[in-house]
């Protein structure tokens, strides 16, 4: 065949493709108006995985060419043109814009929906709760430095709730100006530093490594210089208008955990966790009793995080918190039970939120 012919075969599948997505986009559009009138959930994480996972097995009984990373790509910017015809959905983020929360974001979220940066975690909340962002994205566990206290904490006092969680692999890039052999000297925010050390040392020796404040302000440093480079995010690049001139810099995958904030909870969906805090007497046997109490309901504590108890009135008795992650989700009947349980002991729970599991190393 004459690529003339290829071509004309490609206009062809392209205007199939195009009646297509608009008839959905049409369905999507019908979904909408239902769950505005039911007054439900606009965003389904749920539904959307379930969708992924029937159309790359699918793509894998019929020895489909492109890849499930592909397809889950196609199918983030399909689905996100979907949310933004919905409604026009607002993320808040941690930012600054080309945070790594922020390309999390948009990975979960897409190109066609809004975002909105936020300065702090308590920003994040904020928007969130006053309703000018829909929902909201934090880090909440880093697969080599543990858990975000600071994402944590804010929970404690918080009517939001995690309505969504998910991985995301963080990866450096290093951008610039110029080219690998122009580079001279390296911005940096320490920790990234840390984190590319020995690809630096192989691949730079000579560069003079510089500590910058943040990422961003990395990729700002590197865009006065020709002979500089930043390391950061593809988006930072993007944004900052540098060209990445190596990527996946790593000396090892990391992954973190982010936290899609809502102001409802998620439906269940057969496979779930839920992440709860109790705060209990300071005794012996404080832990053992309510581990008991989910141990005795077949649910397994997965996570557990403890973070000291802040009071201004003296005089109380000291107490503990503990972050729990079990197993299933806030409305199954066992997880009430060991609830019920816990809290005849004299101890307080609350529930921060019930979300699909999603474990480290699941995808990308
Ligand atoms: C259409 C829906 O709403 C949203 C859009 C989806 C889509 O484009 O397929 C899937 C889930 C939701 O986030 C739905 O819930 O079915």
């Amino acid at each position: 065949m004459s690529l003339e012919d290829i071509r004309t075969k490609i206009d062809r599948v392209d205007r199939e493709l195009l009646k297509f997505l608009n008839e959905r986009a049409d369905l999507v559009h019908q979904v909408g108006e239902i769950k505005r009138k039911e007054g439900l959930e606009i965003y389904a994480p749920d539904r959307e995985e379930k969708l992924l996972l029937k159309l790359i097995e699918l793509n894998q009984k019929h020895k489909g060419r492109l890849p499930e990373k592909s397809i889950r790509a196609i199918y983030r910017e399909i689905i996100s043109a979907a949310l933004a015809l919905e409604q026009d959905l607002r993320i808040g983020y941690l930012g600054p814009a080309g945070s790594w929360t922020h390309q999390a974001a948009i990975s979960r979220f897409g190109n066609s929906v809004l975002y909105v940066s936020e300065a702090s975690t308590e920003d994040v909340f904020e928007c969130v709760n006053s309703q000018e962002a829909d929902y909201g994205v934090l880090p909440i566990e880093h697969s080599t430095e543990g858990a975000v206290h600071h994402t944590l904490d804010h929970l404690v006092d918080s009517p939001l709730q995690i309505y969504s969680q998910f991985l995301w692999r963080t990866e450096t890039v290093l951008m610039s100006n110029g080219s690998r052999d122009t580079v001279d000297y390296i911005y940096g925010h320490p920790q990234v530093i840390a984190q590319c050390r020995k690809w630096l040392t192989v691949n730079f020796p000579d560069a003079e490594l510089r500590e910058a404040p943040s990422t961003s302000q990395a990729a700002a440093f590197a865009c006065e210089h020709p002979a500089s480079a930043a390391l950061g995010t593809a988006l930072g690049a993007e944004l900052q208008g540098l060209k990445i001139i190596a990527s996946s810099i790593d000396d090892s995958a990391s992954q973190a955990r982010f936290i899609i904030l809502g102001r409802r909870p998620a439906p269940a969906t057969g496979n779930d966790n839920t992440l709860l805090m109790v705060t209990a007497h300071d005794k012996v046997g404080a832990l053992f009793e309510i581990l008991e109490a989910f141990v005795k309901q077949g649910i397994n504590v997965r996570h557990i995080e403890n973070r000291p108890v802040t009071t201004d009135e003296v005089g109380l008795p000291s107490r503990v918190r503990f972050f729990l992650e079990v197993t299933g989700h806030c409305h199954d009947e066992g997880l009430k039970k060991a609830q019920e349980d816990v809290g005849g002991d004299g101890a307080h729970i609350k529930i921060l939120g019930s979300y699909p599991v999603s474990n480290w190393g699941d995808r990308d």
